[in-house]
């Protein structure tokens, strides 16, 4: 057996940061902020490009507000006027695209009319692949001026092909998701060891990575970035706010919203190819709070790691405590 498959898998709730001494006054000094692509955004986090966890008017609402979005791919038709929304409206524009062949003719137009998405990202279960790679270049070719990320991928292998094809990113996770069963379908994945597979992906990266699913507290951001991340893609724990696209539902007075996988029968409208289910998650409010909470919790992280900005997390020492041993204290 190689190293490579012996290596030790470890996952989030394995792993602890070690303090460095404090050197600000005030974790309001602490700098968040993160550069991907040509902008700066308030925090190296995104909302999964998911029908149940984005729609335009959060969309409209993350761009105005510095933060960085993904709009899903799932109403292809509306694509080209929702950048020019966006454009209208002085903002980014960042969409997902597909590898089909309808999406090279979408590609094409978006030349031939000059609508220029900032941020195109490639949405496929499974990134490293021939038609990915093509597509890659394709886009690349259309549209240079477009930044642009490439996944989902869970190997160094598939990172450096990808990047070696003109991705500018690439996006790490394969069945970690809340809403996802991949890994019960088909056996494959990062599904319980995506911190590790983050890690091993991170050696061979030579531009950035965007960490993808399995995040379940706001800590598990912190590590992601220890361990590589430059950005951070959350569905699960974005779902539930007023904001989001899913229905309220109630149950004995609780509240909660539905969250809905991408490649869940909701989504395809049929039981073909499932790796996705349908389900409740609690209600959170307004995400305004829940992405102010994550920025106070990653400004207490850069205190922790001894630093002034994100830079000081990345370099930080780490324990691996089986979560076993943490479990055994609640
Ligand atoms: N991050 C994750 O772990 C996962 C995410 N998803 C999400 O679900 C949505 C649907 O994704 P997807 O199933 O890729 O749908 P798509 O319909 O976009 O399929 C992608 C294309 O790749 C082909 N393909 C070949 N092998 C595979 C494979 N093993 N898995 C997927 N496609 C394959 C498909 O053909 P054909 O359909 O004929 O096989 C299709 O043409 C996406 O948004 C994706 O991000 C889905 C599963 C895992
Ligand atoms: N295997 C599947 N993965 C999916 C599906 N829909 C989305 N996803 C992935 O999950 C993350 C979000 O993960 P979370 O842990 O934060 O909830 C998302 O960005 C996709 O990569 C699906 O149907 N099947």
């Amino acid at each position: 057996m190689s190293n490579y498959f012996s290596m030790e898998a470890f996952d989030y709730d394995d792993i602890q940061l070690v303090p460095n001494k404090c050197i600000i006054k005030s974790r309001k000094e602490a700098d968040t902020s993160v550069k991907f692509g040509s902008r700066t955004f308030k925090i190296p986090v995104v909302p999964a490009n998911m029908e149940s966890v984005i729609d335009d008017d959060l969309a409209i609402w993350l761009a105005e507000n510095g933060y960085y979005y993904v709009m899903h791919r799932f109403y292809p038709e509306k694509r080209a006027d929702f950048i020019k929304m966006m454009h209208d409206k002085g903002l980014f524009a960042s969409i997902s695209v597909g590898i089909k062949d309808s999406e090279y003719d979408f590609i094409d137009y978006l030349a031939k009319e000059k609508i220029i998405p900032e941020y195109i990202t490639i949405d496929v279960a499974h990134g490293h692949s021939d038609y990915v790679i093509k597509m890659i270049k394709y886009i690349k070719d259309k549209l240079p001026d477009t930044f642009l990320t490439a996944g989902n991928i869970a190997t160094p292998e598939a990172v450096r092909e990808l990047e070696n094809a003109g991705a500018d990113a690439t996006k790490v996770g394969v069945g970690p998701g809340r809403a996802c069963i991949t890994k019960l379908k088909t056996g494959f994945g990062t599904g319980g060891w995506q911190l590790a597979a983050l890690r091993m992906c991170s050696k061979a990266a030579r531009k950035p990575l965007i960490a993808d699913g399995g995040i379940r507290h706001n800590g598990d951001i912190a590590k992601s970035v220890r361990f590589g991340a430059s950005m951070v893609m959350i569905g699960s724990l974005f779902a539930g706010h007023e904001e989001s696209p899913g229905n309220l539902i109630t149950i004995d007075g609780k509240r909660y919203k539905q969250y809905w996988g991408s490649a869940s029968e909701v989504q395809k409208g049929a039981y073909r190819n499932v790796e996705g289910k349908q389900m409740l998650v609690p209600y959170r409010g307004s995400i305004k709070d829940t992405l102010r909470e994550m920025q106070e919790d990653l400004q207490s992280s850069i205190s922790y790691a001894g630093g002034k900005d994100l830079s000081a997390i990345r370099v930080v020492d780490y324990v691996i405590v089986k979560s076993s041993i943490f479990d055994g204290d609640k």
